[in-house]
């Protein structure tokens, strides 16, 4: 899955999948016998909370219209899973991909018996057909989703994870970390970028401001660009305020999670307007080779296509299918020794 696909015409036909993987034509109705989620059809929720977390992103909660409890379905790959579900928007019938939030404390005391929630960290993106739509509706619309769709399984040797997030690629960041938090010994650093500081008002990176000098201090966009301006002198540290943003607030909370049994989740934070950008050296100091610890070791990408395309190189279509495609990009030419790369 690449993040966001930038369409290059126009809307064509109702539900012709326009953004590859993301869009889909539906030619069943949702089945009423088949109220919990599911990944065939799709099933009611009520959107109960609408949480603005930025200037473009809100935290959805949506609950089980019929009651229905959270499927095994679900709480199977929540353990070892980096997962999404589809919702539906009724007028167009084309539907996108969205990546749950872990639970947060409060519904980890829900009873097995009490309606499923989904929460989901939704951008809206401008003239986005399935964002705009999503952000307009108000409290207590019925919503239709339809899932789990597995996006990539964790091998179950997994030691240690570096995880480079663009934007709302902090999403599957943090149902990594919640599913590594049950992992005894399992280590994760997470990379989150975003371009202004109001999606991550109040994060600071944990073992100091995540900036280097002001010669290697470009972003992933700006690589992209024919001619990119030079990199100015300003530098702000990590934020320093009082307040934290709700994303933040959970990662704080997931870092407490994993305490007792793994060895940590680090969070790291760089802010374009800040001129703070993840650099090759920020990935170097994390994957030094520890020859005597066994098992898996993971890279993960995930956000918008130019930053996929910048850390890792771009994904492919083959036969249909968005495949991950050669290793490119900024990784591509580092050092990786035995980690393994994921664009997600
Ligand atoms: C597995 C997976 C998980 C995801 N999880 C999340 C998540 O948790 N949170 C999240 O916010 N997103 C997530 N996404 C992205 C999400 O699926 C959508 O792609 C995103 O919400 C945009 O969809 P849209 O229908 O609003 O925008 P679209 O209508 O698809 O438009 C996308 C962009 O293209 C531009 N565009 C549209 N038409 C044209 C045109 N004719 N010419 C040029 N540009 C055009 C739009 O302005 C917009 O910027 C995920 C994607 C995948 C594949």
């Amino acid at each position: 899955m690449s993040w966001l696909k930038r369409r290059r015409g126009p809307l064509i036909l109702i539900g012709t999948s326009a953004v590859g993987g993301a869009a889909y034509r539906f030619f069943r109705p949702a089945d009423a016998s088949e109220a919990s989620l599911n990944p065939r059809t799709f099933a009611p929720y009520t959107l109960v909370e609408k949480k603005t977390v930025s200037p473009t992103s809100a935290v959805f909660t949506l609950r089980n219209h019929d009651g229905k409890p959270e499927p095994d379905s679900v709480r199977e790959v929540w353990k070892r899973s980096v997962w999404s579900v589809q919702i539906k928007q009724p007028q167009l019938q084309i539907a996108r991909a969205y990546t749950p939030l872990p639970p947060t404390a409060d519904s980890h005391k829900k009873a097995r018996h009490e309606p499923a929630d989904i929460r989901l960290l939704i951008r809206q993106e401008e003239a986005g057909e399935v964002s705009t739509y999503l952000h307009r509706l108000p409290e207590a619309s019925l919503i239709e989703l339809r899932g789990p769709n597995t996006e990539l399984e964790l091998p179950a040797d997994i030691k240690e994870v570096i995880f480079l997030a663009g934007g709302t690629g902090i999403a599957p960041a943090m149902q990594v970390a919640q599913a590594l938090g049950r992992r005894t010994g399992s280590k994760m650093h997470i990379l989150w970028a975003n371009r202004r500081r109001d999606e991550c008002v109040g994060g600071v990176s944990d073992g100091g401001a995540a900036t280097t000098s002001a010669d290697s201090r470009k972003g992933w966009w700006q690589s992209l660009l024919a001619s990119s301006e030079p990199a100015q002198d300003t530098l702000v540290d990590g934020y320093t305020g009082q307040t934290k943003g709700a994303i933040v607030k959970e990662l704080d909370a997931l870092k407490e999670l994993g305490k007792a049994a793994t060895r940590g989740l680090s969070v790291q934070y760089y802010v374009d307007e800040e001129k703070s950008f993840i650099q090759p050296a920020d990935l170097e100091s994390r994957i030094a080779p520890t020859p005597e610890e066994k098992g898996s070791r993971l890279i993960m990408v995930s956000g918008p296509d130019g930053f996929i395309q910048h850390w890792a190189g771009k994904k492919q279509w083959v036969g249909g299918r968005e495949t991950q495609g050669p290793l490119g990009g900024v990784l591509g030419k580092m050092e990786l020794g035995d980690w393994k790369v994921f664009k997600l």
